[in-house]
């Protein structure tokens, strides 16, 4: 298991060690002492995992304080665009983002603490999953719309399939302003 370091600080890519032989293949898709030497010292307490066909985008999703959730992310099946919304008021890189992929070949973990959006677009159709640290909280639930011009996220799709829920989501400057009452 090896920690990339992303432009965006707390935001990190591991790459398992994926063992490939005659049957198939076998990763440690998570182990606790190892994620603790590369800094990651969350108790995950929720596994999701969700199937989007290709082309459906999810997100940007977060839930508020007290029920803020760091992920761990991974493809099963498939391919997405994995992206990450700073919304931590105090980081220098506040609405600024990181996007990677994820697929079931490379087999990367996406590492997002408490203070981010998630969002993705799932470029074939996919299985993902994600550990949580907190348990799903429907009160404390919050949003960015995915299109949002000043979060300038390239998605490389005109209209992908989102909820109407996620259609609905505030800009990042309704966000913002909300911060600030
Ligand atoms: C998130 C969640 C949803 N649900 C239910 C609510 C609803 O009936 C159904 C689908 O919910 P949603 O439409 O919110 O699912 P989805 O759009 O996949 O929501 C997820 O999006 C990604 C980007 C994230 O980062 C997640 O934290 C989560 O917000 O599942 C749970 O039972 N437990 C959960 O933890």
């Amino acid at each position: 298991m090896r920690a990339s370091l992303t432009p965006i600080q707390g935001l990190l890519e591991i790459y398992p060690k994926v063992l490939q032989d005659a049957r198939g293949y076998f990763f440690e898709s998570y182990q606790h002492k190892k994620l603790k030497e590369l800094g990651i010292k969350d108790l995950f307490i929720q596994d999701n995992q969700s199937f989007s066909s290709k082309g459906v985008l999810r997100g940007i999703h977060f839930q508020n304080s007290p029920s803020q959730q760091s992920k761990l992310i991974r493809v099963i099946k498939g391919r997405v665009l994995d992206v990450a919304v700073d919304l931590r008021p105090d980081s220098p890189t506040f609405g600024r983002h990181h996007a990677t992929i994820l697929d079931d070949v490379e087999h990367k973990l996406f590492y997002m603490p408490e203070g981010f959006g998630h969002g993705f677009l799932a470029l074939e159709d996919t299985i993902l999953a994600y550990k949580c640290t907190d348990y799903w909280d429907p009160a404390a639930e919050g949003g960015i719309l995915w299109s949002d011009p000043e979060l300038a996220i390239d998605w490389g799709v005109a209209s992908p399939n989102v909820s109407e829920k996620d259609q609905k989501l505030p800009t990042f400057k309704e966000f913002t302003n909300s911060l600030n009452r």
